[in-house]
């Protein structure tokens, strides 16, 4: 077969193994150093599979998971790299993407062997489920450009940064930070967390999990449409944002336009409790009040249907604004700053200390710069009415690459630059 023929054709790991004389000794290479060779030639290990149900495609101008309609799982998880050096890293980026377009492709991450005596490559216990809307969006935190060993500080932009102490913040390391970020989406629970499991797994001694949380959200229907999810205070909660069918919406308002990062997103992740026994002991017309919405539809208070234009310089007859000053809405508002949001709920147990719920919202919202963010977060400070109900327990920001095109790998533009 001739060279350049070879090199445009997609072929098979085992094709890869005779072709390189590897043969039985293959085994030996492992996934990551078949990664590495296809790499030198210039070839796609794998292909987004266009026969595969409920699929998401793995390759394009920006990651999934950030602009796809959200789904109604999450698997989030933060890690910690504990590689040493910048090739290392590099190659665990390289051993993650064909591994990453197999997930999304809703097949197992190695091929199926029959020997008894060694464990499977794949985990399997999302054998017989198909990629049901599987994205997998990858990021970098601020800690991973402090790591002297892997010589990025020079890469570092200048917005990837700690997100500052917000006022009523009680931020858990436990929940905190992160060196690389994996979020998981999909229709299917354990889909989602089949995915992380895998490719935290393959890199085994190179990674370490730091910290996780799994998430929900549920579409009621209506004309077999889907609407806008309740958090668990029962309001609908991604009612308002960008259009994230406009291009020019997501040009302004999500993706960074400059540097290795053109194409990619600032992640901003906050775990944030909400006591749901207050809130459940709260009258009805007391917590509209905290939103500026109606519970039941979603409407800005004084009107009737969700989408309407929220009221801001409407008063009521005693002169008070019909949305109120400390209203979550309102303060959001004036922060004169737009997010994508992508946000899902959480159930956790308790709480060690009070046996409260341990339950809240995994806030994850997308945008081009962190400041759009923190000058929402700021907004709130201490004037939200929210505050009463909620506590911020973790936080993290992290810079998601771009997208992948054939050929290349998860983060490529990091290193090309270097
Ligand atoms: C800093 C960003 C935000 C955090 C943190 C946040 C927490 C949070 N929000 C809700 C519930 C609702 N938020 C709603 C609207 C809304 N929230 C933010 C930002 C943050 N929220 C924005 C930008 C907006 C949109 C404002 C607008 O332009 O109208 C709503 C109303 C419905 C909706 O638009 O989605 C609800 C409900 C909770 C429970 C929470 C923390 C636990
Ligand atoms: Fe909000």
């Amino acid at each position: 077969m001739a060279e350049d023929k070879l090199f445009e054709k997609k072929i098979s790991r085992r094709q890869m193994l005779k072709l390189t004389g590897a043969g039985a000794a293959g085994a030996a290479i492992g996934v990551s150093g078949l990664g590495g060779l296809l790499n030198v030639f210039g070839m796609t290990a794998e292909d987004d599979n266009p026969e595969s149900k409920n699929k998401v495609n793995f390759y394009g101008t920006h990651q999934s998971g950030i602009i796809t309609p959200v789904q109604t799982h999450i698997y989030f998880a933060s890690l910690e790299v504990l590689v040493k050096s910048q090739a290392e890293l590099k190659e665990l980026l390289q051993q993650w993407t064909p591994m990453a377009v197999r997930l999304m492709n809703g097949e197992p991450i190695g091929e199926v062997s029959s020997n008894g005596f060694i464990p499977a490559k794949d985990t399997g216990e999302a054998g017989g489920l198909d990629a049901s809307g599987l994205t997998l969006t990858f990021g970098v935190g601020p800690s991973l450009f402090d790591k002297n060993e892997l010589g990025l500080s020079s890469k570092r932009p200048a917005e990837l940064k700690d997100l500052p102490h917000f006022p009523k913040d009680q931020l858990d390391p436990a929940y905190t930070g992160g060196d690389i970020a994996i979020q998981a989406c999909a229709e299917d629970p354990q889909v989602a967390f089949h995915a992380v499991r895998n490719l935290i797994r393959a890199a085994s001694g190179k990674v370490r999990l730091k910290w996780s949380q799994a998430g929900f959200n549920s579409f009621p229907e209506k004309n077999k449409k889907r609407e806008t999810p309740r958090n668990l205070f029962a309001f609908k909660d991604g009612t308002s944002g960008p259009d994230a069918a406009s291009k020019k919406a997501m040009n302004d308002v999500v993706w960074v336009d400059k540097g290795w990062l053109a194409g990619g997103s600032y992640m901003a992740v906050r775990r944030i409790q909400m006591h749901l026994e207050t809130w459940d002991r709260t009258a009805l017309s007391e917590q509209e009040a905290t939103f500026g919405r109606h519970r039941e539809t979603g409407a800005p208070l004084s009107l009737k249907n969700e989408l309407d234009e929220v009221p801001l310089d409407q008063k009521d007859a005693s002169g008070e604004p019909v949305i109120p000053v400390d209203s979550h809405v309102r303060l959001a508002k004036e922060a004169k700053a737009q997010i994508h949001r992508r946000s899902f709920s959480y159930s956790s147990g308790t709480m060690d200390a009070t046996g409260a719920y341990d339950a809240g919202l995994l806030f994850i919202s997308y945008q081009k710069d962190p400041q759009q963010f923190i000058a929402i977060q700021k907004s709130f400070g201490r004037a939200d009415k929210l505050n009463e109900y909620i506590t911020h327990r973790g936080s993290a920001l992290f810079a998601c690459f771009p997208g992948v095109q054939k050929g290349s790998y998860i983060g490529e533009s990091l290193f090309k630059t270097l």
